[in-house]
């Protein structure tokens, strides 16, 4: 009898939903491969949340999330709820979930396939063969500092307000997460501040180095301002290892790192929080993209982002290593083969469809599963 694994899917809005129906596919097939078990259950976040029950994160996703062993999100957000209230926002439900089950490790890797390599408008060498990892702490910073809001001045001014704040635990935890995953990879870590003009991140900077002189001796340990390290990793991205960073910094550079990959359609990420003292970790996995509104429901998305978040979720929360691999490698060869969606759309290649792109994968799986 397979092991049965409980999931949550939420697919979300815009693109969500499309790309979300590819992954479940490939968990059918993990099924009927009698590979495993998934207990799936389905929930509502950001604006379709908004619409069902009028708030981007009912009750019932939070407790659905905490029942689970991971949940698998699709994205959330568009010009439909734009409009609406900011603390009733769908984005509020995406901070609110990662907030609420203390998601504070974000790992958003950036390796680029082979084949994609070729397609990149940077140069061949620079980016074949990238493996990087961006570790983004995700429940602190300036998404979450108090105080925060837009008040008006008895002079009727109106100011806006966002704090950066990190405390020394917060630090040290994600400085943690880094270090253990650059112990399995290249020892090294650049942590990536602004201690040139934010106090914040002077603190960041201290903890870092004190963290890596009584813990982790083996580890390289260097520093970057951000506006340097977004130079860097367009210019020579493979000097890097792992990156550590804060809140807003690894928003923006995974983003960069993206482009390095691709397209912002190839980069999938995890967000972890601390074992409890059952050993229960919350997990989360989702693409590092939005809604993408401008091509939603028309079969354009790349969804290879959220199955490949799909393989983080099989690895980092249910250790099934050789099914991960199994879709990579199956993601590959579909790659190698020349087939794209339109966001990695190369001269000669064959241009394919959301649903197509899912086909491909379901089908060298089938061959690779064959032998
Ligand atoms: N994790 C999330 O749920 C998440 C992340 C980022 C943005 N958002 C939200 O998504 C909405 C749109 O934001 P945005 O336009 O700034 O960013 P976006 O990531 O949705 O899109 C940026 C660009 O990348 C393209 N793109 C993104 N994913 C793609 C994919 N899988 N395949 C092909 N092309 C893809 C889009 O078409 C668009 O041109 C906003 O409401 C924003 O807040 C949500
Ligand atoms: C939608 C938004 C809240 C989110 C973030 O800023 O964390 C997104 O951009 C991401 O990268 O996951
Ligand atoms: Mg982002």
């Amino acid at each position: 009898m397979a092991d049965v694994k409980k999931v949550l899917v939420l697919p979300g809005d815009g693109i969500g939903p499309e790309v979300m129906t590819q992954v479940r596919r490939i968990m059918g097939w993990l099924e009927d491969a009698g590979k495993v078990k998934f207990e799936v259950t389905e929930g509502l976040l950001g604006g379709a949340a908004i619409d069902a029950t009028g708030g981007p994160m009912p009750d019932e996703t939070l407790t659905a999330a905490k029942a689970s062993d991971a949940v698998l999100l699709g994205a959330v957000g568009g010009p439909k709820w734009d409009d609406l209230p900011f603390d009733i926002k769908p984005e509020r439900g995406l901070l609110g979930i990662r907030k609420e089950l203390g998601l504070f490790a974000n790992l958003r890797p950036a390796v680029v396939f082979d084949a994609l390599a070729e397609a990149s408008t940077l140069k061949l060498d620079v980016v074949k063969g990238l493996d990087i990892m961006i570790v983004r702490e995700l429940t602190g910073g300036i998404y979450f500092g108090q105080p925060r809001g837009i008040e008006t001045l008895p002079d009727g001014t109106r100011k806006g307000l966002n704090s950066l704040v990190y405390t020394t635990p917060e630090i040290t935890r994600i400085g943690k997460v880094a270090m253990d995953l650059a112990m399995k990879r290249g020892k090294k870590v650049c942590s990536v501040d602004k201690a040139n003009v934010l106090e914040c991140t002077v603190l960041w900077r201290e903890e870092m180095i004190k963290l890596q002189q009584e813990q982790y001796p083996e580890i390289e340990l260097s520093h970057m301002y951000v506006d340097n390290a977004s130079m860097q990793l367009v210019r020579n991205p493979k000097q890097f290892d792992v990156m550590v960073t804060t809140n807003m910094f690894g928003d923006i550079l995974s983003d960069t790192a993206a482009m390095l990959t691709g397209s912002l359609g190839m980069l999938p990420s995890a967000s972890l929080g601390d074992a409890d003292a059952n050993g229960k970790r919350y997990a989360l996995y989702e693409p590092v993209h939005g809604s993408a509104p401008d091509i939603a429901g028309q079969n354009l998305a790349n969804p290879l982002a959220t199955i490949l978040s799909f393989t983080m979720m099989l690895r980092y929360s249910f250790d099934m290593m050789a099914e991960a691999d199994l879709i990579e490698q199956a993601i590959q060869t579909v790659l190698n083969a020349g087939i794209r969606t339109g966001d990695i759309m190369q001269e000669g290649a064959t241009k394919v469809g959301t649903v197509e792109m899912g086909d491909a994968v379901l089908k060298e799986m089938d061959a690779l599963a064959k032998g």
